[in-house]
């Protein structure tokens, strides 16, 4: 089956202050339609970049210098801005980290969805009181249809994500939804709730849906193919159950031990040092190199490839070559 989107070996700079650095280094991943596929990385990994690098949303001081963007055959990167803009919002829906300052403080809710929806799906008969009223009920919001003419401060950041995600998925009717980090401002259960929602949707509508999160958890919830995303490589690829079941990349693993309650109550969380930086354009080996405990000479000297590995892919050197165990890789930690 042809995949919906397929990113291939996409870079992406930023210039700042006269120095250029590489945010996203020759990324690939694919999406097939109705699959949903988790992006997780820590904070600065490149996540967003990615996504925006496809929907041609990048700051100016950005470049998508090289690598190509296919949704549908058609390579966004050259395609030109009037293809970009009938695809951003229509084809792609997009679902943002933060529902507050994704509205205007100023404007009432019930104008809000208007313009969204007119903008999204020109045709659409969503001018309608009935047609927002149905959309609401779809995503569990049918208690707010008497309250749209107030101000997106008077719902809760769950009611807003809701409404955001009615009108990217249910509203404009896209193939492929972008969900860039749609939890992180919610309390852990309407973050689940909001889970459960694209989860449902996903099975309702046929969506494929790109699910970015630092969090392994919410992605296991959710996903069914996940991408490992460190300091601008994709450093493994795998279903969902193989990358928490035999995580293959020390990255991976380290993201796995950071996870709270995989310990037991009296035993440290392991803590991974350091952070990811934004590397120089001219930067040599794997990237994790130097915050990886079995990090051996040819990690700092050349970067690795990702490759076929049981159930997925893993760029490691230390990866034992033809397979392996994790414990493999576990003996000089
Ligand atoms: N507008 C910008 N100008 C310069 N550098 C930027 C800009 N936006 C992002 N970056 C840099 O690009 C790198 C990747 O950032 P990006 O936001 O894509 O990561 P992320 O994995 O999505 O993180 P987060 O989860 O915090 O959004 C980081 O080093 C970041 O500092």
């Amino acid at each position: 089956m042809e995949p919906l989107l397929e990113v291939d070996s996409l870079r992406t700079t930023y210039r700042r202050q006269g120095r250029t650095r590489t945010a996203v280094r020759d990324a690939s991943f694919v999406v097939h339609a109705g699959e949903v596929v988790g992006i997780v990385g820590e904070s600065g990994s490149g996540k967003s970049t990615a996504l925006m690098s496809v929907l041609g949303l990048l700051p100016p001081n950005a470049e998508v210098v090289s690598g190509r963007l296919l949704f549908d055959g058609v390579d966004l990167r050259t395609a030109g801005e009037a293809v970009l803009r009938s695809v951003r919002g229509r084809e792609i829906g997009l679902v943002p980290q933060r529902p507050m300052t994704s509205l205007s403080p100023v404007t009432r809710v019930r104008r809000q969805i208007r313009r969204l929806l007119r903008h999204h799906r020109s045709e659409d008969p969503a001018r309608s009181d009935a047609t927002i009223a149905d959309l609401l009920h779809r995503v569990g919001l049918g208690g707010v249809t008497g309250r749209l003419d107030n101000y997106p401060h008077q719902f809760s950041g769950g009611q807003l994500q809701r409404l955001l995600i009615a009108i990217a998925a249910v509203g404009a009717r896209p193939r492929l939804l972008f969900a860039d980090e749609p939890t992180t401002t919610l309390d852990p259960t309407v973050a689940a709730q909001i889970l459960r929602l694209l989860r449902d949707l996903r099975d309702e509508l046929g969506l494929a849906i790109v699910f970015v999160s630092h969090d392994l958890r919410s992605v296991a919830q959710l996903c069914d193919r996940v991408y490992v995303m460190y300091a601008g490589d994709i450093v493994e690829e795998g279903d969902v159950r193989s990358i928490f079941d035999e995580p293959r990349h020390p990255y991976t693993r380290a993201l796995l031990d950071s996870i709270p309650g995989r310990h037991t109550p009296l035993e440290p969380m392991p803590v991974l040092a350091g952070s990811v930086s934004s590397l120089p354009e001219d930067r040599r080996g794997c990237s994790f190199a130097p915050r990886c405990a079995i990090a051996v000479e040819v990690c700092h000297e050349n970067t690795p490839e990702l490759l076929p590995a049981a159930g997925g892919q893993v760029a490691c050197h230390r990866y034992p070559a033809g397979g392996g165990t994790p414990s493999d890789l576990g003996e000089d930690r």
